[in-house]
């Protein structure tokens, strides 16, 4: 802020005829010098506090959307979650602190160089200051249709990316129906709209900027005008004069920051909205209790439970269901397609809740269980396993931070999986396979198989609930649950079940045990859950 007023008085001096000191040199190289150093420092502390800020921030919206509930993940498009992670995030961390450091410099900067102005030349102050509220007026329009477009762009970039994202995951289905056209026209649809907001921005952006620019443009001809009088009545010397358009330059800047800056501040705190509102959901339903008895007999209840999808609350997927599966026991849940077997697992692994109604294990509600504890001890056997990247070693310790090796291995053996393992030892520890080694997933798959085929026949578990439509494994069941339509229909053994030749003996009449496999699914693959 010296710098200015340091070059006046020279000037001055040397109009003076007193030349230039070496007083007055060492100054202006001062006043320099400390500004190149100060704005160095604060480039590189902000530098490394945005790199901190946005690891800070992902880590909190992960670690808070991976506990949210599973409607939510319904409701929102992975394509919209994915937007916050790689473009928001970033966004926000780079534009939001360095915005506000930009604001508090300038309004400072402002403020004291307003000062100075005024108390060197009070009338041309005056003057030249008119540009602050005659820029504020401008700006404000500007910014209230700024954001209006901004809001339709961002909509409008979040459509383009879930429809890419929605093509891509259902391409069976555009291939199937021939729609690829359709999809590439409403794809062309999308991005002509997304490029129609952008030029009505950038258009909008010129017409301010030229309004600006003139103003500003204005009043420096004005306080030139009016300069030129008070140099000739000798109210200001020329040096006074240098400095004081040296800071009216300045001042403009700051001005401009702190209208521009504001504005810009706005719009990026205003981008991170979507992740705010993240970091403020809280997941609907009770998460967990803090029950951990050190035994569990295993024995599951479903008491009077009805369910509705939040997505579909037209259509009841349980109705008043009531069963029973017995610790010591392989428990079988039959039925066809819809019928809501997967629901019932869904609401066991307490993915979801009932909507009236309750699931006790050994007499407890779940929901009083602590969250892990329930998930050691009701596991679920995939038929589709989901493999994350990493090693196979990874993979299986999912959930299990602390498990030992040699419990790795077990688990490994008893899925009778090792043998394949063992000869693959590059992809248990790297995840890389390597030479004429099967693929990850295959590995994957026949651990799965193995593990649960195991827990069937040699009731390894305490208690098995199994889902499948195979008549082997239905008849090996102790004991059969035969859902219909969301309610229960019969339960028995299957010899029982058998002989009353209703709705289990239907499951298998010609046709009736027959999948649409929309996923490419095989029957005969139809794993237990368990
Ligand atoms: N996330 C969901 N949102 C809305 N409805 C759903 C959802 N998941 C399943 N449904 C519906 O709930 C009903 C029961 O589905 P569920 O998957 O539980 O049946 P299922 O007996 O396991 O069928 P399948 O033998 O084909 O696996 C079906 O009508 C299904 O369309």
């Amino acid at each position: 802020m010296s710098g200015p007023y340091v070059t006046g008085n020279v000037l001055d001096a040397i109009g003076s005829g007193d030349g230039v000191t070496a007083g007055a040199v060492g100054m202006v190289a001062a006043a320099g010098a400390t500004s190149v150093l100060f704005s160095g420092c604060r480039g590189s502390l902000f530098m490394l506090l945005m790199a901190r800020l946005r690891q800070s921030l992902s880590l909190r919206l992960f670690s808070h959307l991976v506990h949210q509930d599973l409607d939510f993940f319904q409701g929102t498009p992975a394509a919209e979650l994915l937007a916050q992670f790689s473009m928001q995030v970033p966004r926000v961390c780079r534009s939001v602190p360095a915005g506000a450091n930009q604001l508090l410099r300038s309004l400072l900067m402002a403020l004291v160089v307003g000062g100075f102005m005024v108390r060197l030349a009070p009338g041309l102050a005056l003057l030249a200051l008119l540009e602050v509220p005659l820029g504020i007026a401008n700006r404000r329009i500007q910014t209230t249709r700024k954001q209006a477009l901004q809001r339709s762009m961002l909509e409008a970039s979040a459509r383009t990316a879930s429809g890419v994202q929605e093509s891509v995951a259902a391409i069976e289905t555009i291939r199937t129906f021939s729609a690829e056209e359709e999809e590439e026209e409403q794809h062309r649809w999308n991005l002509a709209k997304e490029l129609r907001l952008k030029e009505q921005i950038e258009l909008e952006l010129a017409f301010f900027t030229l309004v600006h620019r003139v103003i500003k443009l204005a009043i420096r001809v004005m306080v030139l005008f009016r300069s030129h009088q008070q140099l000739r009545d000798g109210h200001i010397t020329p040096g006074v004069l240098v400095t004081f358009l040296l800071y009216q330059d300045r001042v403009g800047g700051h001005v401009q920051v702190l209208l521009y800056g504001f504005n810009e501040f706005l719009t990026n705190a205003a981008a991170g909205q979507k992740i705010w509102e993240y970091l403020d959901r809280k997941p609907s339903g009770n998460v967990g209790g803090t029950r951990e008895p050190p035994e569990l007999q295993g024995h599951v209840t479903f008491q009077k439970v009805s369910f509705t999808y939040p997505g579909n609350p037209e259509h009841p997927v349980l109705k008043d269901v009531t069963f029973e599966v017995r610790s010591g026991e392989v428990t079988a849940l039959a039925g066809p397609n819809g019928s809501g077997k997967s629901t019932a697992v869904a609401l066991l692994e307490r993915l979801r809740d009932p909507g009236s109604g309750t699931v006790l294990l050994d007499g407890i509600p779940l929901p009083e269980y602590e969250h892990q504890y329930l998930h050691r001890k009701v596991v679920l056997v995939e038929q589709d396993p989901v493999l994350f990247s990493g090693t196979i070693r990874e993979n299986i310790i999912l959930g299990l931070e602390h498990c030992k090796e040699s419990e790795l291995q077990e688990a490994a053996t008893a899925a009778g999986a090792m043998d394949l393992i063992q000869g693959l030892e590059q992809v248990w520890d790297t995840g890389e396979s390597q030479g004429d080694g099967a693929p990850l997933g295959q590995i994957l798959l026949i651990l799965y198989d193995g593990a649960a085929q195991r827990w069937v026949r040699t009731g390894l578990a305490q208690t098995v609930l199994v889902v499948s439509h195979r008549p082997r494994v239905l008849d090996g069941a102790d004991r059969l649950v035969v859902l219909e339509r969301g309610a229960v229909m019969e339960t028995g053994t299957p010899a029982e079940l058998r002989e009353r030749r209703g709705a289990y003996s239907r499951l298998f009449q010609h046709g009736s045990h027959t999948r649409i496999h929309l996923h490419g699914g095989d029957p005969e693959l139809d794993l237990p859950l368990c």
